[in-house]
């Protein structure tokens, strides 16, 4: 009975709004009604004097969460006054720890000089009913924040640069670097064209082998680039650099990367060039990689023929039908992978340095190649990769390094001996390091020293018996020559 009393008065309520509204349409005509509207839209807020500001998680055509929502999450986290009923959790730095961040649907009261705030942390639901077990796109979080119209200025002034300048600071404290790559079987479900794992490599300038002086330098231009917001401004550049680092396998090219993020605290976007579709996927994975972070493109040379695939596809079905044979699967599958991606040289150098890269800041692009000879120049050249930095053979500093990290030696008589050899062979850290790494528990310094001095022996022998050969190869072409007249 009460329930049919309430519709009746329901009904009711919704016949008079619709009957005021038709009056309302048909007497006033459209020129007065926006008067109208914005008298009663001042009356209703000299009786409600307070304003909202929204702040969704995911804006307009943005890719990506919005800057604004995730300094909102990080400052909230870091109020120590603020206390919601209800906290959500969510695991950090390889679930070592929890953040607490205020669940859905919760209200907080907030100061800031004097002034109250109050925040919401909202979530609207799917308007479809549709069971998923996968969040949709109708799920919509946003904060809102409301205070006092008369403390306008004040909040939406400094306050709002306070939260963002806090938020980021909690940000960098709480942030547990990560290791992103490019994800090709992207489900339309997954808003980011990256997915990731926690970084957590442990390699650092300390333990990095190479030469101490090239090391500096390359640790001062890292400190000069952190420390250059104003400078590149200053230029009319944008602020980002680009590394080069070529030599052997084994030479520790990726090893420097990690060093590099580890000691600029960057996040690594490990780009796998044969993955991406065309120059258009290309931007978008751009556009979503954060500051502070090193782009990384390894084995560049290997990664696309960028200096002209059409060419030298058909110079490798060319090569199959002149020498008969059929390509190996593995390589026949790495060509098929170049054809499947339509990445150009020019959008490539774009994405370098062209309009595009300008999106975010505080990035190092860095390139890894065996045979740096192999690259087109343009994609090479200073402006682009600002630094090209050999990684080379074991020399008698690398190997120090390496010797006090496998075996916390400083010094040792064998390294006279040691020094001598690396000099006169090409031994890369890789192998100097597995050499020196202790084969069972207890193993001594000396029996380790002696495995390296026989293995530099035997590459000094391979070294000498190959020169042997190219002569005597060398003296059989020009006696042959000779022959021939
Ligand atoms: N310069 C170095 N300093 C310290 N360790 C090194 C160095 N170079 C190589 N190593 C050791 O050798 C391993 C292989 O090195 P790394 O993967 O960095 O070589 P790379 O130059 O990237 O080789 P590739 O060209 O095959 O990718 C590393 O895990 C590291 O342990
Ligand atoms: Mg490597």
């Amino acid at each position: 009975m009460a329930m049919m009393k309430l519709w009746t008065q329901i009904g009711s309520i919704t016949a008079t709004i619709m009957f005021i509204w038709a009056i309302f349409q048909h007497y006033f005509p459209y020129q007065f009604r926006s008067s109208i509207i914005r008298f009663f839209d001042k009356f209703l807020s000299s009786l409600y004097p307070y304003i909202t500001v929204t702040f969704p998680e995911y804006t307009g055509e943005l890719i990506g969460r919005s800057e604004a929502f995730i300094a909102i999450q990080n400052y909230l986290r870091s109020r120590t006054s603020i206390r919601p009923n209800r906290l959500r959790a969510e695991a950090v730095q390889d679930a070592k720890s929890l953040l607490l961040t205020m669940d859905d649907n919760q209200e907080v009261v907030d100061k800031f000089h004097g002034v109250t705030i109050w925040w919401a942390s909202c979530k609207t639901t799917p308007t479809n009913h549709t069971i998923s077990i996968r969040p949709t796109f109708d799920e919509k979080r946003f904060y809102s924040l409301t205070f006092h119209r008369r403390n306008r200025d004040i909040i939406l002034g400094s306050f709002i640069n306070h939260i963002m300048e806090q938020g980021k600071a909690v940000e960098v404290r709480n942030r547990q670097r990560k290791l992103y790559m490019n994800n090709p079987d992207k489900e339309w479900w997954h808003r980011s064209n990256w997915i990731h794992v926690p970084f957590e490599h442990p390699a650092n300038f300390r333990t990095l082998a190479m030469d101490s002086k090239k090391k500096q330098e390359i640790i001062n231009d890292l400190v000069k680039f952190k420390n250059g917001k104003e400078y590149y401004e200053k230029v009319g550049k944008a602020w980002k650099r680009g590394y080069l680092l070529y030599g052997p396998p084994g030479t520790g090219k990726s090893t420097m990367i990690a060093s590099m993020a580890n000691f600029m605290e960057y996040d690594v976007y490990d780009l796998e060039l044969t993955c991406v579709k065309d120059n258009t996927e290309l931007k978008k994975l751009l556009i979503e990689i954060s500051n502070k972070s090193i782009i990384v493109v390894e084995d560049i040379d290997c990664s696309l023929d960028l200096t002209g695939q059409r060419k030298k596809k058909k110079k490798t079905e060319e090569e199959e039908e002149e020498t008969g044979e059929k390509m190996k699967e593995p390589v026949k599958k790495d060509v098929e992978d170049k054809k499947q991606s339509k990445v150009t040289l020019s959008g490539l150098l774009n994405v370098i340095d062209g309009i595009w890269s300008a999106c975010g800041g505080e990035r190092l692009i860095v390139f890894t190649t065996n045979h740096k000879e192999e690259l087109e120049e343009a994609l090479i050249r200073r402006g682009r990769m600002d630094r090209h930095i050999e990684m080379s053979y074991c020399g008698f500093e690398a190997f120090r390094v390496l010797a006090t990290n496998y075996l916390d030696v400083a010094w040792d008589d064998s390294y006279d001996k040691i020094k001598e050899m690396l000099e006169e062979t090409e031994m890369t850290p890789a192998d100097v390091a597995e050499n020196l790494m202790p084969k069972y528990e207890g193993e001594k310094t000396e029996e380790c020293f002696k495995r390296l001095i026989g293995a530099l022996e035997s590459v000094k022998e391979e070294r000498v018996n190959r020169m042997i050969e190219a002569i005597a190869s060398g003296e059989e072409e020009l006696e042959k020559a000779k022959a021939k007249g």
